[in-house]
């Protein structure tokens, strides 16, 4: 902090401007939602010709996936007439990145929908393609509702080791308290050193108070800690660290149960969001994780980080295409800002490589 009002600092303690991307993030109906509403329609109002920062950076993010779909698209369809190979080469694009198979196979069947022996353009099959995306994607992208009735709202973060967890949870945190709201951290990945001291570091960045144990100590008793310490405190939000040892499926499950379990002798209705963090640059395997934690935690909705590292964003469609899940946030960079609402509709033109 640089003891600016509403100013928060980045990775590099950089001060970065939150007012104005977080204007319109919260809608007060006794439930407030962190919402992509404001951001998906800004691609279009904008005439200006300068774009919003944040589809910049989704734009530029996603550019190593809607460069390698667009990039075959375009040496697809320019150079013959739609034909089967054309259908068939273009699914194996959209597999590649990670669409999943029916997925892929469902749009290039709809780019070939009366299009057989003839020519169509790169911008005809992207503009398909976005429209069949968007149809994916829109019914997943749900705000996370913040339920101003509970108080604390408890959000349990769950997800592999290094999936972006942590990240997400300073974001996430600068993101309410710079729309007014009282936030405390647990720190309840309690087997990595470095997992409490990153959480730390956000507690004093976001100027949130952070419950944290030493390593190794019991991450049930601090989440009850840490959710009395919370309640004590009136806080609106309490945002709760897991450890994500995946390779230890029995551990991890009573874990995450006994963290529950505890947390539900404070507030019977606890944990009221259940957030799984999916890391894009695993590709397919971001299934078996949904699979695993819905199993285990009971996910109530999904983040997708890391999509600006790698070629395979096509994975959130995959994800969305198969379980419905809600997909509340997307980050494509480890800055403060590079965390934001999920939009289907400017998702879905980035992928497709679509200029907003
Ligand atoms: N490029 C990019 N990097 C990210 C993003 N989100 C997180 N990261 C980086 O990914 C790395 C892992 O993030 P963490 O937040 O430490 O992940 P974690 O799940 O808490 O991992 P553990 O602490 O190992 O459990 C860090 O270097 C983050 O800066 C993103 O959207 N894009």
């Amino acid at each position: 902090m640089h003891g600016q009002a509403g100013r928060l600092v980045d990775h590099d303690h950089q001060p970065v401007p939150v007012e104005d991307a977080r204007k319109h993030l919260f809608l007060c109906h006794g439930e407030s939602a962190i919402t992509a509403a404001d951001m998906t329609d800004s691609t279009d109002d904008n005439d200006s010709g300068a774009k919003p920062s944040w589809w910049r950076r989704l734009s530029t993010g996603l550019k190593r996936t809607s460069a390698s779909i667009g990039g075959a698209i375009a040496d697809l369809v320019t150079k013959r007439k739609l034909d089967h190979g054309v259908i068939e080469e273009l699914e194996e694009a959209l597999i590649r990145a990670d669409l999943g198979v029916e997925t892929a196979v469902s749009i290039a069947g709809k780019v070939g929908e009366g299009r057989y022996d003839k020519q169509v353009s790169a911008d005809e099959v992207k503009a398909i393609l976005a429209a069949e995306v968007e149809k994916i994607l829109g019914p997943v992208a749900q705000p996370l509702l913040i339920d101003a009735s509970r108080k604390p709202f408890v959000v349990l973060v769950v997800g592999v080791n290094g999936s972006g967890k942590t990240t997400t949870i300073g974001k996430l945190a600068a993101r309410l308290v710079a729309e007014g709201r009282k936030v405390v951290l647990a720190a309840g990945d309690t087997f990595r050193a470095a997992a409490i001291e990153q959480i730390k570091i956000w507690g004093t960045r976001t100027k949130s108070p952070v419950i944290a144990g030493t390593q190794g100590s019991d991450a049930a008793g601090l989440a009850y800690e840490a959710l009395e310490a919370a309640r004590a405190q009136n806080a609106d939000v309490l945002i709760v660290d897991t450890a994500g040892r995946l390779q230890n499926k029995t551990a991890l499950m009573g874990e995450l149960e006994k963290i529950v379990r505890v947390m539900r002798k404070v507030d019977a209705t606890a944990p009221h969001a259940v957030l799984l963090v999916l890391d894009a640059t695993v590709g397919q395997n971001a299934i078996s994780q949904v699979e695993v934690f819905s199993k285990i935690a009971g996910v109530t909705g999904l983040v997708m980080t890391k999509l600006d590292g790698t070629a395979r964003g096509g994975i959130l469609v995959a994800v969305a295409a198969k379980f419905g899940l809600p997909v509340h946030f997307i980050g494509v960079g480890e800055g403060v800002d590079d965390l934001a609402p999920f939009a289907a509709k400017d998702f879905a033109k980035a992928v497709a490589g679509i200029e907003g």
